[in-house]
């Protein structure tokens, strides 16, 4: 029997305090977070996203205890899964690969090989697939595959999404029952879906198939749902944890909050659904920050499904993934990372007269430069800004 790596690819937060703004610099320094028509600008961009926004991301880990548990999570998760398919008879050890935050990828790539391990099965930890998560980690594999012979020669399979499993249903739809049955009016009480959004661009402009994925799952569960309680309820689907100025998938999860809020709905039942651990964003922004929102508007009862974590029924899934995956057609990282339609991820580096993509590429790279150099005068004290008394 062959020894099989479970590579489980997560975000990866910041453990401590101290980790926060290197963590974030990490992030941002990421072209699949950020999608930047000039390379050049990504790594100080970066610095300067990450140094402005770390002191409130220190603020929201302050409030959940200085750091993420993310992490401490999903190495449960690797544990259950190794013993659940070792239980199963499969030869599994499984490794974590973070993507902006320890352990690296490169680490769990060094252990796999130093483990003397056969083949690999590449398991995202994100239900859905998104350009800016597991397009991301691929991408990082795919790096690190070309550079490393030694990991090339490994065979690799690759689960590129799994927001339609049965084990990952029934493991949602029994979590959400179970809080449903606590409320006080079960069949009028509201599900709330709140999945992490993403810029509008990444579905419309290079095809990201994450909206899709996230709509059709939320239909899903309500269906397995409906069956396991035997009443349908009625439901929203709204997206959260926006960051920067561009437009994001909508609705926004606060105004949605808001609405229902206006609308007189009393009894909330708020299901964070393309996460499946407890991190920052549920226990930050949906418990502390949503809640509040929610209560000012008038919701009576705000009540938050709980994260998958290590759910039995969502842990039976992952095993019978990795076994579907051995199973089935080999999906190499080529395959699993590609999109569904030929599309430029970066926009077009031609010069054409008019307002179209080229103009908006050079408009973005003269404000690059203006903001460049509006930087450089902030931290030299010198330029014409200062010349002119302005600063
Ligand atoms: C499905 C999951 C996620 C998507 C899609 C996603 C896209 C995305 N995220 C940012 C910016 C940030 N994300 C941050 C943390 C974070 N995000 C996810 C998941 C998704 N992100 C996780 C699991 C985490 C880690 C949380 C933890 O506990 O540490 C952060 C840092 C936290 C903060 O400051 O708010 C940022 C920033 C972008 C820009 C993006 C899509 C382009
Ligand atoms: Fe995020």
């Amino acid at each position: 029997m062959a020894r099989v790596g479970v590579l489980l690819l997560n975000l990866g937060g910041p453990e401590r305090i101290e980790d926060v703004g290197p963590f974030l610099y990490n992030l941002f320094s990421d072209p699949e977070i950020i999608r930047l028509p000039t390379p050049a600008l990504q790594k100080p961009l970066a610095w300067l996203i990450s140094t402005l926004r770390s002191g409130k991301s220190k603020e929201a880990y302050r409030s959940i205890g200085g750091g993420s548990p993310l992490r401490r999570i999903t190495e449960q998760q690797a544990r259950e899964l190794q013993s659940r398919l070792r239980q199963e008879g499969v030869d599994a050890t499984s490794y974590v690969a973070m993507r902006y935050w320890h352990p690296f990828t490169e680490s769990a790539v060094g252990d796999i090989k130093a483990d003397g391990v056969e083949e690999v099965v590449v398991l995202p930890l994100y239900p859905h697939f998104s350009i800016s998560t597991s397009g991301s980690s691929f991408r990082e594999l795919q790096r690190l595959r070309h550079a490393d012979p030694a990991f090339r020669r490994l065979p690799i399979r690759c689960i590129r999404s799994w927001y339609d499993h049965p084990g990952y249903i029934n493991a949602m739809a029994g979590l959400i029952a179970r809080e449903i049955r606590n409320c006080e009016a079960p069949a009028s009480a509201h599900i709330f879906f709140s999945a992490h959004g993403v810029p509008k661009s990444y579905v419309e402009e290079a095809g990201d198939p994450y909206q899709k994925e996230i709509e059709a799952c939320a239909a899903l569960v309500m269906e397995r749902l409906a069956q396991l309680l035997g009443h349908p309820n009625p439901s929203t689907l709204a997206y959260q944890s926006r960051v920067g100025p561009v437009e994001w998938l909508k609705p926004y999860t606060e105004d949605a909050l808001r609405e229902l809020g206006e609308q007189g709905v009393q009894e909330l039942v708020v299901v964070p659904i393309s996460f499946v651990s407890e991190h920052i964003e549920t226990l930050e922004e949906i418990d502390i920050e949503y809640r509040e929102i929610a209560t000012e508007a008038g919701v009576s009862h705000f009540r938050r499904v709980p994260a998958l974590d290590t759910d039995p029924t969502f842990i039976q899934g992952l095993a019978d993934l990795v076994q579907e995956a051995m199973a089935g057609p080999e999906v190499n990282l080529d395959m699993a990372a590609q999109l569904p339609k030929k599309v430029k991820l970066y926009p077009q580096d031609k010069w054409a007269w008019g307002w179209n993509n080229s103009s908006e590429v050079w408009n973005g790279r003269l404000a690059m430069v203006g903001f460049s150099a509006f930087l450089l005068e902030l931290l030299t004290g010198h330029g014409p800004l200062h010349a002119l008394g302005l600063l």
